[in-house]
């Protein structure tokens, strides 16, 4: 019996790995797909997303959310149930893709298809890693050797390990495939900063392809062959000889509701300035802007905020508001909330 192969997407929050899994969609190329997506924070945006674009290749029985925060600690209770399900079908997928929330650990997951009953009938493709060019390349991730050295040099108690650093780690380290993505946004010099950074973490001949909004080649991305769980030893992890599972008490997050927003400008400016005050790594979710028959999708990577209508509001669903703030442990959530207050509207009843 032919194993079904699964892709793994990974890379931290906002890489763009819902933007290239559409991109996916888009140019299936008559494969028939099925999607796992899992979040961080507690409203599922990225299905909405993918679900809003009513593609052939995966129709949205095939999409399953595991909105439980992180798929590699949830590994039993939810991963496992849901891959055989997808397996037990009477017609299965070609191929199934997994994304992974921005803060996973892409290892136990990859682990997981050593389980019996799975690793019989799925095997693991290849393990994507997505780098955000343009948030490396302003340090956030990991610094250059000599920045670290000045650091070390300011401050010789400095922890080298970030959580930010350690995850741009653990990601590369597990990848098989490198996408540099948001090559827009960055300059050629930067790129290859970046790119020297990123070839320090990965394994010997793991391939980096660069890409403007996920724009990868479907025949690039998927049929790696890597057979990924038979090879887990020559994937580094932080976590190697502790318990399986880490939490995520590096990262706060909490969601932020509320009704019809009345001047679009006015939440949107206060959104960029608490960002920046606050070092806000991640805000995403659906604005219910008055008067306006669609919902406006709202994205902000670091200090970058996106937004568009995506389709119209449904007669049976609610107009509401609603946000996902991640950040570092540590997030002042009162203040945020308290600067948001008066510019996300009132709540219907
Ligand atoms: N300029 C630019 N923006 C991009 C690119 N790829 C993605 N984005 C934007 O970056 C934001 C985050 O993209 P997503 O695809 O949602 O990122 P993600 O990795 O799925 O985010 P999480 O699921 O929250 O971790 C969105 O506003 C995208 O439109 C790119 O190549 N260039």
């Amino acid at each position: 019996m032919s194993k079904v192969p699964t892709t793994v997407i990974t890379g931290f929050l906002g890489a763009g790995k819902t933007t290239l899994i559409r991109h996916l969609l888009q140019n299936a190329k008559g494969r028939r797909l099925a999607l796992v997506i899992n979040e961080f924070g507690d409203i599922g945006v990225d299905g909405e997303l993918v679900k809003g674009c009513n593609d052939e290749a995966c129709p949205e029985d095939d999409i399953v959310e595991l909105a439980n925060g992180c798929i590699c600690c949830t590994v039993a209770d939810d991963f496992l149930p849901t891959m055989q399900k997808l397996l037990d079908r009477e017609h299965k997928p070609d191929h199934i893709i997994i994304e992974t929330s921005g803060l996973a650990l892409p290892k136990p997951l990859v682990k997981a298809f050593q389980w019996p009953d799975i690793r019989t009938r799925a095997t693991v493709d290849g393990v994507v890693a997505l780098i955000d060019a343009d948030a490396v390349a302003a340090g956030r991730f990991a610094t250059d050797e000599a920045a670290l050295a000045a650091a070390r040099a300011a401050d010789p108690m400095l922890d080298h390990e970030s959580p930010l650093e350690e995850l741009f780690e653990e990601q590369l380290g597990c990848a098989d495939m490198v996408v540099l993505n948001k090559t827009d946004l960055v300059d050629a010099d930067a790129l290859a900063r970046v790119e020297t950074l990123v070839l320090a973490e990965t394994r010997p001949g793991v391939k980096i392809v660069r890409a403007d909004h996920g724009a990868v080649d479907i025949a690039a991305l998927l049929g790696i062959t890597a057979a990924a769980e038979d090879d887990l030893d020559s994937r580094p992890s932080h976590i190697d000889g502790l318990a399986e599972d880490h939490d995520h008490d590096d990262f706060d997050s909490f969601v932020v509701t509320g009704g019809d927003v009345a001047d679009l400008d006015a939440l949107l400016g206060r959104l960029a300035n608490l960002i920046a005050a606050h070092d806000v790594l991640r805000v995403k979710g659906m604005v219910a802007v008055g008067g306006k028959p669609s919902r406006l999708v709202v994205q902000a990577v670091g200090p970058r905020i996106q937004h568009f209508y995506d389709r119209a509001w449904q007669a049976q669903e609610a107009r509401r508001t609603q946000l996902v703030v991640i950040g570092q442990k540590g997030l002042d959530r009162a203040t945020l909330e308290a600067g948001l207050a008066d510019v996300l509207g009132t709540v219907p009843a």
